[in-house]
C-alpha cells in the first residue's frame, strides 16, 4: 500500500458532503469519500442504497445536488457499469466490443485482454462467453483506457464462487500493477476483497467504513468458501438498524423517528461476530 505522504498527494477524487435527489427524494445524501491512486475502495450495501449512484457522482455521471465532488485532472476513468446493453442478435466478437466506442491501438487492446486474462477470446463472440468470461471482456474493454481510476459495479456478476475469487484476485494484480485507484461495488454485505483498503457501507448515507477483516477464522465460512479463501476475502457483517424516510427522517430500530440517524461511524475495528 501507498505511504500516507504520497496518499495525501494521489487523491483520484473526493467527495464531500455529496447527495444526489431524484423526483423529490434523497437517492443519497451526505456521502464523504475519496479514493487515491493504489487504493481499493468498496462500496457495499443492499439493493438500492445508493452504490451505483454514488459510483456514478464520484466519476462526474451525475452531478451532486448538494455536496461537492474533485476529481483530479486529468484523470482517465475505466468504467464498467452494472447493466451493459448488448444486442445480443448481432455477432459480435470481444476485439469488435472492445472497440464500439473508439477505435484502439492494436498494442493497447491486445495489452488489456492479457491483463484480463483472456487473450485467448479475442475472436469469440461475446454471446458465448461463461458470466466470468463476459466480465472479464467489460475489464479489458475499461482497462483499454489505461485507467488512473478503475470503477467496477458488481464485477463478480454471474460468476461462480471460484471465478469470483479469481476476479477479485485479478483486479488486486491490476491495482499493483498499474498503480490505479479502484472504486468496485458490491451488493454482498458478507464478503469483499480482502485487500480492499476501505469498505464503505451505504444505506442511502454512508452506514460506516473501514477496513476489512483480513483473518476469516469461522470453521463454516471456511466450509463454504475453502481452506483457501480467507486468503482472497473477508467477511464484513453489519446490521442496518435504521431507515431513511423520504422526508430526509429517519426511523430508528425502536420506531421512534429522528431529525438524523447520527452515526457515520467507524466500524473498522468491528469484529466479525456482531452479525
Ligand atoms: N434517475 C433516477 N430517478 C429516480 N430514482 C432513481 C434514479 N436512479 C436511481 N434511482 C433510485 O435510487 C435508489 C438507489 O439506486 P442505485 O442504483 O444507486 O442503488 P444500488 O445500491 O446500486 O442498488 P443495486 O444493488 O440494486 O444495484 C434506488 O431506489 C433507485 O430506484
Amino acid at each position: 500500500m501507498l505511504q500516507a505522504n504520497n496518499q495525501r498527494d494521489d487523491v483520484l477524487v473526493v467527495m464531500k458532503n455529496a447527495g444526489i435527489r431524484r423526483g423529490g427524494r434523497w437517492l443519497v445524501r451526505g456521502i464523504d469519500l475519496s479514493v487515491r491512486r493504489g487504493e481499493i475502495v468498496t462500496l457495499i450495501g443492499p439493493n438500492g442504497s445508493g452504490k451505483s449512484t454514488t459510483a456514478k457522482t464520484a466519476i462526474g455521471v451525475l452531478a451532486p445536488d448538494e455536496g461537492e465532488v474533485k476529481r483530479a485532472r486529468p484523470l482517465r476513468v475505466g468504467y464498467v457499469p452494472q447493466k451493459v446493453k448488448v444486442d445480443w442478435t448481432m455477432p459480435l466478437t470481444v476485439r469488435r466490443m472492445m472497440e464500439l466506442t473508439g477505435p484502439l491501438p492494436r498494442r493497447k487492446l491486445e495489452a488489456a485482454l492479457d491483463a484480463a486474462g483472456i487473450s485467448h477470446l479475442a475472436e469469440s463472440a461475446v454471446q458465448s462467453l461463461s458470466g466470468g468470461e463476459f466480465q472479464r471482456s467489460l475489464l479489458a474493454r475499461a482497462l483499454a483506457r489505461e485507467p488512473d481510476l478503475l470503477v467496477l459495479d458488481e464485477p463478480v456478476q454471474g460468476v461462480d464462487f471460484s471465478g469470483e475469487i479469481a476476479l477479485y484476485r485479478l483486479i488486486r494484480e491490476i491495482r499493483d500493477r498499474t498503480g490505479c485507484g479502484v472504486l468496485l461495488i458490491s451488493h454482498d454485505l458478507h464478503v469483499v476483497m480482502a485487500e480492499t483498503d476501505t469498505v464503505v457501507c451505504l444505506n442511502g448515507h454512508v452506514c460506516c467504513r473501514g477496513t476489512p477483516e483480513t483473518v476469516v477464522a469461522s470453521e463454516e465460512y471456511r466450509t463454504l468458501f475453502g481452506a483457501r479463501a480467507g486468503e482472497t476475502l473477508a467477511i464484513y457483517r453489519h446490521h442496518h438498524d435504521h431507515t431513511h424516510l423520504a422526508d430526509g427522517r429517519v426511523r430508528l430500530a425502536d420506531g421512534t423517528i429522528a431529525d438524523s440517524c447520527g452515526h457515520a461511524h467507524d466500524h473498522s475495528q468491528e469484529s466479525s461476530s456482531d452479525a
